[in-house]
C-alpha cells in the first residue's frame, strides 16, 4: 500500500509511530515548507515504509499515485489540497472534516470526488456512534444535540479565550451554545466532532452544540443525545488527549489508522 499523509503534527507524527509495528510499502508526507527540514530528520520514518518520501509539494503527492490519502493538517490544509487529491482520483480520508461545514467547499469536494471517481472518507474521529446516527438518520426526524468538554488548556487560542477567562475557571462554563455549523468553523481545532455528528445525522444547522471549558476535566469529553422515531440512544466518551495536544484525543490517532487498515484488509470491520 502507498500511503500519503497531508500535515507532519500530533496525529500524522503518531500514526507513523504505530506503522512501525505494521508497515507500509511506500509513505509519502506533505508538509509546509517551513516543516520540511523537520519531517525529513524524523528518524521514525524510515520504519513506517521502506521507500519514504517528504515532499512539500503537492504535485509530487499526486505523481506518487497514493492508494490512500489521510489529511490531518487542519481546516485550511483541506481548501489547499483536498480537492486536487480527490479530483486527481484518489481516495481521501478528511480527518478535519469541520472544514465540511463551509458548504462551497464540501460542494467542490463532492463535485471533485465525482469527477474523480474517488472517495471522500469522514472518518468517526475522536467519536462514535456514528454508524447507529447514519443509520437512524435515515428513518428522518432525528434530533441530535452535543456537548464537548475539555480542559480550559485545550481551548487556548480559540474564541473561548474572549468568551471567558480560561485560567481562572473554578468550575464548568459552557462559554458557547448553537448549531454545529457555527461551532465546527469558530473552533476549527476542536469541534470537528460536532461537524461528524451533523453529517452523520441532523445535519448542520439543525445538530444543536454546547462546548465547555472545565477545570476539573482529566481529557476531552463528547456527550451526545439522539432521538429519532427508529430508535433513541445517549453517550458519553471519555477520550484521553493526544500527549503533544491537549486539543486532539489520542482515539482520533487510532481512527485514522483504523482506516489505513480498512483499506489494507481484506476483513474490515
Ligand atoms: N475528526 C476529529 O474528530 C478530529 C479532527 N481533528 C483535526 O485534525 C487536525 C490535526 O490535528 P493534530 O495533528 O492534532 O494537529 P497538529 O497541530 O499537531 O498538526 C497539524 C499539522 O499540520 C500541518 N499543516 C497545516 N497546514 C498544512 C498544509 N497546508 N499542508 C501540510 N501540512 C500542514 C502543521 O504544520 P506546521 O507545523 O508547519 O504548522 C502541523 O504540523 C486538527 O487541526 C483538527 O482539524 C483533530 C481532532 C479530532
Ligand atoms: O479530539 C477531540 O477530542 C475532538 C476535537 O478536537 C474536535 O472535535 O475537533
Amino acid at each position: 500500500m502507498h500511503l500519503a499523509l497531508i500535515g507532519y503534527g500530533n496525529i500524522a507524527q503518531s500514526t507513523v509511530a504505530w506503522l512501525a509495528e505494521r508497515p507500509v510499502a511506500r509513505l509519502t508526507v506533505l508538509v509546509r515548507p517551513t516543516s520540511l527540514g523537520r519531517a525529513q530528520d524524523d528518524a521514525a520514518l524510515k520504519h513506517a515504509a521502506p521507500v519514504v518520501q517528504v515532499t512539500d509539494q503537492l504535485s509530487d503527492l499526486l505523481q506518487g499515485a497514493p492508494d490512500l490519502v489521510v489529511e490531518c493538517a487542519g481546516h485550511h490544509a483541506v481548501a489547499e489540497a483536498g480537492v486536487a487529491v480527490l479530483h486527481a482520483g484518489f481516495d481521501l480520508v478528511l480527518v478535519s472534516i469541520g472544514a465540511m461545514a463551509d458548504s462551497d467547499l464540501a460542494q467542490r469536494l463532492q463535485q471533485a470526488a465525482q469527477a474523480g471517481n474517488a472517495q471522500l472518507i469522514l472518518p468517526s474521529g475522536a467519536i462514535g456512534g456514528i454508524d447507529l446516527l447514519s443509520a437512524l438518520a435515515l428513518a428522518g426526524g432525528v434530533n441530535v444535540t452535543y456537548r464537548g468538554t475539555k480542559p480550559p488548556a485545550a481551548w487556548a487560542g480559540t474564541p473561548a479565550a474572549q468568551a471567558c477567562d480560561l485560567d481562572g475557571l473554578r468550575e464548568a462554563h459552557v462559554f458557547f451554545e448553537g448549531n454545529a455549523r457555527k461551532a465546527a468553523t469558530s473552533y476549527p481545532k476542536n469541534a470537528n466532532v460536532a461537524a461528524t455528528l451533523a453529517l452523520a445525522g441532523a445535519g448542520f444547522e439543525a445538530t444543536r452544540v454546547a462546548l465547555i471549558a472545565d477545570p476539573a476535566a482529566t481529557g476531552n469529553c463528547h456527550s451526545c443525545s439522539v432521538e429519532s422515531p427508529a430508535g433513541r440512544f445517549s453517550m458519553t466518551i471519555e477520550n484521553a488527549a493526544s500527549p503533544d495536544n491537549a486539543k486532539t484525543s489520542r482515539a482520533t490517532v487510532y481512527s485514522v489508522i483504523r482506516e489505513i487498515n480498512r483499506k489494507r484488509d481484506r476483513v474490515v470491520i
